[in-house]
């Protein structure tokens, strides 16, 4: 039976802190479904989103953000211009970035896509499992844009795909891996009713490049964001009638929730 990793939950308040005092300026160009809520989930975790996804002007723009954060979910010709310059321009000036490979094993289109971005190196990719084997093994899996394995059982998966990338890799499920191919973390924070809104692994994908557009290292920005999310989600779920309302509690918890409830309320081990 793994025990707590004391030593990174002790670090969560102040990289909690280092975001809100920041308030990193993260570019977005993310799927048209969960738009207002990924910015209004930015702005309670405590950073400032921008969505600026258009070709003529998502480069330049990813010049001077603190971070960016590129997902594929609704996926479009002039969208992979905008995302694949943007990634490069970003790479170019250090700004660290992430990607979130929304239904990458879906199709033809998706599978390409996520092959140009990854060629533009990518400082964490966060799927959930079925996207990450995807990643990982070139080929069709999953169903769609929901998961449909265990995390757990992509965690050497995501550990050779971190190695081979050299990016942190992160995979959302019941519980979270997050690995850069030496350290794993497992993170059990989280509710099933999670998975009963649309755009919470969205939300996630956004927090983590909060967390990096505030300089925290990619591993720990990774399980931060993990954290978060999950204590919001867990916070959000007592004595809720439903997914329409954990939407808006969900929000609330994200605001509400302080440097040293990360670190009271973390469920990190190490694999
Ligand atoms: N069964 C579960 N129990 C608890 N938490 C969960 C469960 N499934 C997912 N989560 C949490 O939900 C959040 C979103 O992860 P998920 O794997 O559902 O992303 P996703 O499939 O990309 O979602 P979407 O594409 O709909 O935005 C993560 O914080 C994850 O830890
Ligand atoms: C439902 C849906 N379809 C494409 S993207 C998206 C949001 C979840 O990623
Ligand atoms: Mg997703």
């Amino acid at each position: 039976m793994p025990s707590t990793d004391h030593d990174f939950v002790s670090t969560l308040p102040s990289a909690l802190r280092r975001l809100r005092d920041a308030r990193p300026l993260v570019q977005n160009i993310t799927n048209d479904v969960v738009m207002n809520f990924t910015a209004n989930a930015l702005l309670a975790a405590g950073a400032s989103p921008a969505m600026v996804h258009a070709p003529e002007e998502a480069s330049e723009f990813a010049r001077i953000a603190s971070s960016l954060v590129v997902n594929i979910g609704t996926l479009t010709a002039p969208s992979v211009t905008a995302m694949v310059g943007a990634a490069a321009a970003a790479r170019e000036a250090g700004v660290p970035w992430v990607l979130d490979p929304v239904a990458v094993g879906a199709t033809t289109f998706r599978r390409e896509t996520v092959a140009k971005l990854l060629e533009e190196k990518p400082t964490i990719v966060r799927g959930n499992a079925s996207e990450i084997l995807a990643v990982a093994t070139g080929v069709r899996a999953g169903r769609g844009v929901d998961a449909d394995g265990a995390s757990s059982e992509v965690a050497d998966v995501a550990a050779a795909l971190a190695k081979r990338t050299d990016s942190v890799i992160a995979v959302t499920g019941a519980v979270d891996v997050v690995t850069d191919g030496t350290t794993t973390w497992a993170i059990a924070n989280g509710h099933p009713l999670l998975t009963a809104i649309t755009g919470s692994g969205c939300a996630v994908t956004a927090i983590v490049g909060a967390f990096l557009g505030a300089r925290v290292a990619p591993l720990e920005a990774a399980a931060a964001a993990l954290v978060l999310v999950g204590i919001a989600g867990e916070r959000a779920a007592l004595d809720c009638p439903g997914p329409g309302s954990f939407a808006v509690r969900f929000m609330d918890a994200l605001a509400a929730i302080t440097p040293e409830d990360l670190a009271a309320g973390a469920r990190v081990t190490r694999a």
